[in-house]
């Protein structure tokens, strides 16, 4: 859109969507000409408490790399519009933690932060989630920790913050306030992690592997009828595949398939034994079997994407197009012993949207 406001095309189109699928919210002329009005007077405009509950959960039913949308209707919002200090953002994504991990059955919450307006700078959250684990990376160029957090364990560095150097030290956030990047560390009790066993195999526990309960993604931006909101922390729960499968499993990740295939005694000579896929298969039992046996909410992928299929017949029942991105929502393991691989998609970009904030802009 226009660099100094807003774009009116979008946010009239979003006024007329809201009110479209909420008829209690009353007729829609005068709303768009309060909008027109504000955004005339002050190049942008401020969403009722019932547009932006609206807006944040059409982003999440719009979001085309998301398997999870069939409870797009439940978000939890939490409207934190007036909170734009470093303070005010640690306490309240504290306060989101607690209120999201709700002791393992976890709510599908997203906090909205200030928004970009004209001549003030909104609060972004430099981390991609609210935990991560550090990555410290050793003079001979190999990783403790979580390679894919190299970067803002180096940041946190050089702001001040020194870690225990395990593989999994919680890192503290770095939220840029007016500015200046400020680092805001998490309390424990707000912090639930599971640690990995195996149903059958007793060795696994050996292995020291363990993960965070609720992923909450910090690093994208909520854009509403022209309205950007840089922080929107938002979190569902984990699909178990994501840790099984990616987090634990990627080569520049932690790594861990030669580590589990050597202790189930498996013949590594070549690929063609396969060697690879039955850790992978192994790994992601004991991700799930753990997690239930805490009482974490998790799923697997065969029960998520029969989910998504079922969203996709509801969507199209309300005369909706569901924007999908075959290569997100085919899962990492098993693709094709799911139902979403066989079938195509309709790849569109809808607003309102959760979009990745550039990472060399604030
Ligand atoms: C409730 C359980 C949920 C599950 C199981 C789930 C599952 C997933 C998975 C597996 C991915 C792909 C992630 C990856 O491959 O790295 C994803 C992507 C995504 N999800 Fe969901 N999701 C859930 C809830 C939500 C919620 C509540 C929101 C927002 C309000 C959301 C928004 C998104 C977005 C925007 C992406 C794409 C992220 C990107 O472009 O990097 N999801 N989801
Ligand atoms: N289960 C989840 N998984 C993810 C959802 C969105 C993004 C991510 C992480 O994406 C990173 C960028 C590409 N893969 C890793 C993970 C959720 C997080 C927040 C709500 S649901």
């Amino acid at each position: 859109g226009c660099e100094e406001g807003i774009d009116r095309g979008e946010a009239e189109d979003f006024i007329r969507l809201y009110h479209a699928e909420n008829p209690s919210a009353g007729s829609v002329k005068p709303r768009l000409r309060e909008v027109a009005r504000e955004i005339s007077q002050t190049g942008t405009y401020t969403h009722t408490p019932g547009e932006l509950a609206f807006g944040a959960r059409v982003a999440w039913r719009n979001s085309n790399k998301c398997i999870g949308r069939l409870y797009w209707k439940s978000l939890r919002v939490r409207d934190r519009r007036h909170v734009d200090t470093a303070d005010g953002v640690a306490e309240e994504c504290v306060e989101h933690l607690r209120v999201a991990t709700n002791k393992g059955k976890i709510r599908p919450t997203v906090t909205v932060f200030a928004p970009d307006r004209p001549g003030e700078q909104a609060p972004v959250i430099w981390n991609d989630q609210l935990i991560r684990y550090a990555g410290y990376r050793r003079p001979d160029g190999s990783v403790v920790g979580d390679p894919a957090n190299v970067e803002v364990t180096e940041a946190a560095v050089r702001l001040g913050w020194r870690g225990r150097g395990t593989r999994f030290d919680v890192l503290p956030l770095i939220i840029e306030a007016k500015g200046t990047p400020a680092l805001r560390g998490l309390p424990a009790e707000v912090v639930l992690e599971v640690p990995l066993r195996h149903p059958s195999f007793r060795w696994f526990a050996d292995l020291g592997l363990k993960w965070h309960a609720v992923p909450v993604i910090s690093n994208m931006c909520l854009e509403i009828g022209g309205i950007r909101y840089p922080c929107a922390p938002f979190n569902g729960w984990y699909m178990g595949t994501e840790i099984g499968a990616r987090n634990l499993a990627d080569a520049d990740r932690y790594d861990q398939l030669a580590v589990v295939a050597e202790r189930l005694g498996l013949d590594m000579s070549h690929d063609r034994t396969l060697w690879r896929d039955q850790a992978l298969v192994e790994l992601n039992v004991a991700v799930l079997h753990s997690f239930e046996e805490d009482g974490v909410a998790v799923t697997d992928h065969h029960t998520e994407a029969r989910r998504f299929m079922l969203h996709l017949e509801k969507e199209e029942r309300s005369g909706r197009v569901c924007p999908a991105d075959w290569s997100w929502i085919v899962p990492p393991l098993s693709g094709a012993a799911t139902p979403v691989f066989h079938r195509y998609y309709d790849d569109v970009e809808l607003t309102p949207a959760f979009v990745r904030r550039d990472r060399n802009q604030s």
